[in-house]
């Protein structure tokens, strides 16, 4: 009796025992391959919903993407998580969330002062990967990490000066874990004030106990309305301005302007009200910013100069990590960042961060930070220069620091 072939069926005459060891191992094949298939779906799905919170248990900052393990574990685990370590969790997916790119993020804010920003540096604030982790969260998670913590009014305030240099500090401080700031800019106090408080701390980003909430709009500074309002939201608030040399100010606005508008007149012919007489108009913007004694004496009204800190705008470029100093204690921070932070970035010509909040990839600022200005007649630059002479010796003495704008 002939033996039986895989289906018990007895192999014909017309089917030779080859074929019938070719179909067995075609049949084998295909197992295997099914096999391997299923058990790499199965590593797969393993490693993006179930990986334990190693590292942020165990206080190791570097284990894994910051924020992956939380991420990745269910809100049972969570609710299990010691106090410190919870907090330590979300203060890694704070710094996590802020280096997603701008459409994966929660903060719209956020992200559009992201989106300014990046310097074509290799990878990008999402490039780590950590994007995949949002769109592979087990549903509801990501919804209940973020709403831990609440939105607070700010306690400290970038008021101006606009073009001082204000957003390099904002990211500077932004690295400090025990600072969350708004990225883009609010402008409550002076365009949206009717929308009221609940509408601005809405803007605020979550914090945690012992965070403090920022924002920067440099307007501020020159709006007459913002010390009382800003007062009557809080006596409180600490009140940060960056200055610098007005001349230099007034040719970094202008250049601002004309690279949005590019038909304007010549910084020289809107210097002047009247070129032949040589008098300055005040009433250009791009002047009347740099006129600083002026406007704190508006803030002086409702402010004591102890809750305000003057940050030359000249020296965080120079040295980016003594003025952070400085500015940290002003917000009683401990002293976290520090010359370890920062590089010389030759291409960009400006000190940029050597690793922007939690990630390990260098972060310069945006193209619109630090332009070259156009050439301006010398004559007027002197001429502006002693305009600004005394303006500036009644700030040094108002403020007690000599910004040495003045030789
Ligand atoms: N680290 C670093 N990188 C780039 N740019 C830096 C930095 N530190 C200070 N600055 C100076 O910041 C100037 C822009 O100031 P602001 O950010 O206050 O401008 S704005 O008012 O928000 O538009 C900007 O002015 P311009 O050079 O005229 O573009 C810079 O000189």
């Amino acid at each position: 009796m002939a033996p039986l072939g895989p289906a018990g069926a007895h192999p014909t005459s017309a089917e030779p025992l080859s074929r019938s060891i070719f179909r067995k191992f075609l049949l084998m094949l295909c197992s295997l391959l099914t096999s391997l298939y299923v058990f790499y779906c199965l590593a797969e799905r393993c490693q993006t919903l179930s990986g334990p919170v190693v590292g942020l248990w165990e206080g190791n900052e570097e284990a894994g993407a910051p924020g992956r393990g939380v991420l990745a574990s269910g809100p049972r685990e969570l609710a299990v998580l010691p106090a410190v370590a919870r907090r330590k969790s979300l203060l890694q997916l704070q710094q996590w969330r802020r280096r997603l790119p701008p459409a994966l993020r929660y903060d719209a804010q956020e992200a559009a002062a992201w989106e300014e920003e990046p310097l074509g540096l290799a990878g990008g604030p999402g490039g780590s990967g950590a994007g995949s982790s949002v769109a592979e969260a087990p549903p509801g998670t990501l919804d209940l990490l973020l709403d831990e913590g609440s939105k607070q009014l700010p306690q400290a305030i970038i008021i101006g000066v606009k073009k001082g240099g204000t957003r390099a500090l904002l990211e500077f401080l932004r690295v400090h874990p025990d600072v969350r700031a708004v990225g883009a800019e609010p402008h409550f106090f002076d365009r949206s004030y009717d929308k009221g408080l609940a509408w601005y701390r809405d803007l605020m980003p979550r914090t945690l106990d012992g965070q403090i909430t920022m924002e920067k709009t440099p307007s501020y500074f020159v709006t007459r309305e913002a010390p009382a309002r800003i007062s009557a939201m809080s006596k409180n608030t600490k009140l940060i301005v960056v200055v610098r040399d007005p001349v230099t100010r007034a040719i970094s606005d202008y250049t601002q302007t004309l690279s949005k508008r590019p038909d304007i007149p010549t910084f020289e012919s809107l210097t002047f009200r009247n070129q032949t007489t040589g008098l300055i108009d005040t009433s250009w913007s791009a002047i009347q910013i740099g006129l600083y004694a002026k406007h704190l004496e508006h803030w002086l009204l409702h402010f004591p100069l102890r809750q305000m800190l003057f940050v030359s705008g000249e020296r965080l470029i120079r040295d980016p990590a003594g003025e952070l100093g400085r500015v940290q204690d002003f917000l009683g921070l401990k002293r976290i960042i520090t010359d370890k932070h920062f590089y010389f970035n030759k291409t960009k010509g400006f000190p940029c961060l050597k690793k922007a909040e939690g990630s390990s990839k260098p972060h310069c600022l945006g193209k619109t930070k630090g332009r070259t200005h156009p050439e301006i007649d010398q004559e007027v630059v002197q001429r502006l220069r002693d305009f600004y002479r005394p303006f500036n010796l009644k700030f040094y003495q108002m403020t007690g620091h000599d910004f040495g704008w003045d030789g």
